[in-house]
């Protein structure tokens, strides 16, 4: 039987709601963990060096059912993760300097999520009194060997960010728990705290209510049709749907649509010239607010095959297949660290 914890947090920054509840299904997790650390690849890893992969996720479905005084819209969505992201490394230094290489276009180093999750974890180590002061904990060297597309809806900022968060907890030795590395990872972005837990999730509230879910894990087929979709843009567009009715997980996970594919269709004709191509070959559906559109497969074979008409028929797209997982490759990797 499975036992169930409610964690209550409170102390949030003031743009948030004033409560974060989680419910986590816990022995569903750490069960599902038992089995991963055994099939997982080890990931390099020393005293004072790690690599671990940034995975991106998949909205299996995502509804929108309100938005709040705050300008933030509620949702109901499935994550899902890839075995397909970025990697980075860590190497701690001799001083305190925290260096990210090589540069994300476009993005200056003090925006960039890696080195914004990497100061606010320092911040707060003192502040849980884990160091006296900042410049105690060791300076670290990270480089980020990107894959993920920037604006995807495949939340590989959110993932690079937790991904820094866990590293860093690893390796300065902090032992601060999943529930205030969840905590700082909302404070950076929304799709951040299922990063941190690792396990797909039915979420609600503005997807930092989880609870694990056990979905299917097919093969995917994903296409990147070249733009960089803004979230924010989506989320404040006039026609977007904000009234869909809330449904069970247990609805969800027999399908569900994707509110935001209207509007980002008729913004981005790049994206439903992608979800046209793709729902001949089953149910294409947008990821978070775009750009990537994606599509289910039974086996890797049969994505391959689309894969390849893929090169044929639309070579400026970026495409790729991944498996999806219940468990993130950062948590099968970290187990092993
Ligand atoms: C669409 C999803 O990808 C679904 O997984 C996420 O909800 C978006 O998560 P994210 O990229 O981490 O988003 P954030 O960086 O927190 O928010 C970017 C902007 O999107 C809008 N936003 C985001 C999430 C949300 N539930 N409601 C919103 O209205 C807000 O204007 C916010 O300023
Ligand atoms: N390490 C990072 N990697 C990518 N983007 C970053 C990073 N740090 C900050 N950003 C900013 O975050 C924005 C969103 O990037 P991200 O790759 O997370 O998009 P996304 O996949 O659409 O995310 P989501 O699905 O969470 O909406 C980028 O346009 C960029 O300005």
């Amino acid at each position: 039987m499975h036992q169930r914890y409610r964690y209550q947090q409170d102390g949030r920054p003031a743009h948030r709601p004033a409560v974060l509840l989680i419910t986590v299904e816990f022995d569903l997790v750490q069960r599902a963990r038992h089995l991963t650390r055994t099939a997982s690849p080890v990931i390099h890893s020393t005293l004072s060096a790690l690599s671990l992969p940034a995975p991106a996720k998949l909205n299996r479905m995502l509804h929108i059912t309100g938005q709040r005084p705050d300008g933030y819209h509620e949702l109901q969505t499935l994550f899902q993760f890839l075995d397909h992201g970025d990697t980075l490394h860590f190497q701690l230094r001799d001083d305190d300097a925290i260096t990210l290489t090589p540069a994300i276009d476009g993005v200056p180093e003090e925006a960039n999520l890696i080195v914004r999750a990497a100061r606010r974890l320092r911040e707060t180590a003192v502040s849980y009194g884990k160091v006296a002061e900042a410049s105690a904990l060791p300076g670290v060297d990270i480089q980020i060997e990107k894959v993920l597309p920037m604006g995807g809806g495949l939340g590989g900022g959110s993932s690079d960010a937790a991904t820094t968060l866990l590293a860093l907890n690893h390796l300065w030795q902090l032992s601060l728990d999943e529930d205030t590395l969840a905590e700082l990872g909302l404070e950076l972005g929304a799709d951040v705290p299922v990063f941190v837990r690792g396990f797909a999730a039915w979420a609600e509230g503005i997807g930092e209510k989880l609870m694990p879910a056990a979905l299917d894990t097919p093969w995917f087929v994903v296409i990147h049709p070249g733009i960089e979709v803004s979230t924010p843009a989506v989320f404040g567009h006039p026609q977007l749907t904000r009234s869909s009715p809330a449904i069970s997980m247990a609805r969800a996970l027999q399908g569900g649509r994707n509110d935001c594919e209207v509007v980002v269709s008729a913004l981005y004709p790049a994206v439903a010239d992608a979800l046209n191509w793709l729902n001949h070959f089953g149910t294409a559906r947008l990821t978070g607010t775009g750009a990537c559109v994606f599509c289910a497969f039974d086996d890797a074979r049969q994505a391959s095959k689309v894969l390849g008409r893929l090169a044929c028929e639309r070579p400026t797209w970026h495409t790729f297949s991944a498996r999806g997982c219940n468990i993130s490759p950062l948590h099968a990797a970290l187990a092993q660290a």
